[in-house]
């Protein structure tokens, strides 16, 4: 367990058991403060970052949490080697300031829990041997990043109720880079009746990219090499593109997406054939329905999905997820785009 001389030293309080953030929690409910809430597994950078601003800006106080969840990595996956960034990840917080307030306002606290903290019961990341208790959102976790990671959602709804009973936010904050997560943990929100949060406190906010390459921003970004950075992350976001601008042109799905395969096809026989001989694979790519997660039927287009909205009328901005994952060598991407009105899915647009 790691006691406080384990820790860097920092000026935000860093509680690592369930009992010393409930004292500090408490005080908080004495004293009748807010509390934003932002999730992580560390490694930070501007995406969360910008998280971190947004709870700072509506609330009195703000919890960040770094915590490597076990449950959410399929045995195969990268748990052992996920980057580990404390001292740096401090450093970030401490920066993270918001001065519109009389009192300027920074982290109020760090929690930074064990693994047997938040699995009392222990836990293994073989799912069929797993014992104890687990959160599924059934009918929404085998769908785009299910298909590929089918125990994955199923890790972060567990571990995510348990940071909501602890933390009890009154606001939270999740990043647009994973839709599918924030989407479906307002689903869980609002199925589990939970008051902290409530689903309309839960705050979906917009992915942060790099200015020159609009690559998202990436915890597992540290993985690749400057060339695979440079030269062939962003393939990513251009097929989203590509994807999307056929959408908007009037093409069926499929038609989509073909196209957007080309481009990561053609992109990445050009990558395999230069000198950095870079390998790049796509995952996949998908327009799926934001609230059912279902892949759009091959023939639908952009004027066929809008009159097929759920009122019975022609819904012009009807909002569509197009989404995907890629990998460059050993590293796997993520990234998406909402078409249509993104407010619809209560995604921020605006920064405070
Ligand atoms: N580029 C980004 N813009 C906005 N939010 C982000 C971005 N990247 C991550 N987040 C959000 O930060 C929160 C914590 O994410 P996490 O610590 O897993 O970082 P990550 O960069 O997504 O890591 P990974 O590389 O493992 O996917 C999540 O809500 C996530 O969606
Ligand atoms: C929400 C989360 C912190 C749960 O471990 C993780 O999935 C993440 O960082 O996106
Ligand atoms: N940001 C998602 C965490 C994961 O991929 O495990």
């Amino acid at each position: 367990m790691a006691t406080s001389s384990d820790l860097p030293k920092s000026s935000i309080p860093i509680f690592t058991t369930v009992k010393a953030y409930r004292e500090w929690r408490r005080q908080a409910y004495t004293e009748k403060k807010s509390v934003g809430f932002v999730a992580t597994m560390g490694a930070l950078h501007e995406g969360h970052v910008s998280l971190v601003r947004r709870s700072l800006a509506e609330n009195d106080l703000t919890v960040v949490s770094i915590f490597v969840n076990p449950a959410q990595f399929a045995p195969t996956e990268d748990l052992t080697t996920y980057p580990r960034t404390l001292q740096h990840d401090l450093q970030v917080l401490e920066a993270t300031r918001h001065l519109d307030t009389a009192v300027p306002r920074t982290t109020a606290a760090l929690f930074l829990p064990a693994v047997h903290e938040m699995y009392p019961s222990g836990i293994t990341q073989n799912v069929t041997a797993q014992k104890g208790t687990f959160v599924e959102v059934k009918g929404y976790g085998q769908q785009m990043e299910g298909m590929s990671r089918p125990t994955f959602f199923r890790g972060v709804s567990t571990v995510v109720t348990k940071l909501f009973n602890i933390v009890e936010p009154t606001k939270t904050y999740f990043g647009q880079k994973d839709i599918q997560q924030a989407l479906l943990l307002r689903r869980m929100v609002s199925d589990l009746l939970l008051s902290h949060p409530t689903p309309e406190n839960l705050h979906i906010i917009p992915t942060s990219r790099d200015r020159k390459t609009s690559l998202a921003l990436s915890s597992r970004n540290a993985y690749l090499s400057p060339a695979e950075r440079e030269l062939a992350a962003p393939t990513l976001y251009a097929a989203l593109q590509e994807a999307r601008r056929s959408w908007e042109s009037g093409l069926p799905k499929s038609e989509c997406i073909i196209r957007a395969r080309e481009l990561v096809r053609l992109r990445a026989e050009e990558l395999a054939a230069s000198s950095d001989k870079i390998e790049m694979r796509l995952d996949y790519i998908e327009l799926n329905d934001p609230d059912t997660f279902e892949q759009l039927p091959d023939a639908t287009t952009r004027v066929a999905y809008a009159l097929d909205s759920a009122e019975g009328e022609y819904m012009k901005d009807r909002p569509v997820i197009v989404s995907g994952a890629m990998w460059v060598g050993k590293t796997r991407l993520i990234d998406n785009m909402v078409l249509g009105d993104v407010e619809k899915l209560g995604i921020a647009v605006d920064e405070p």
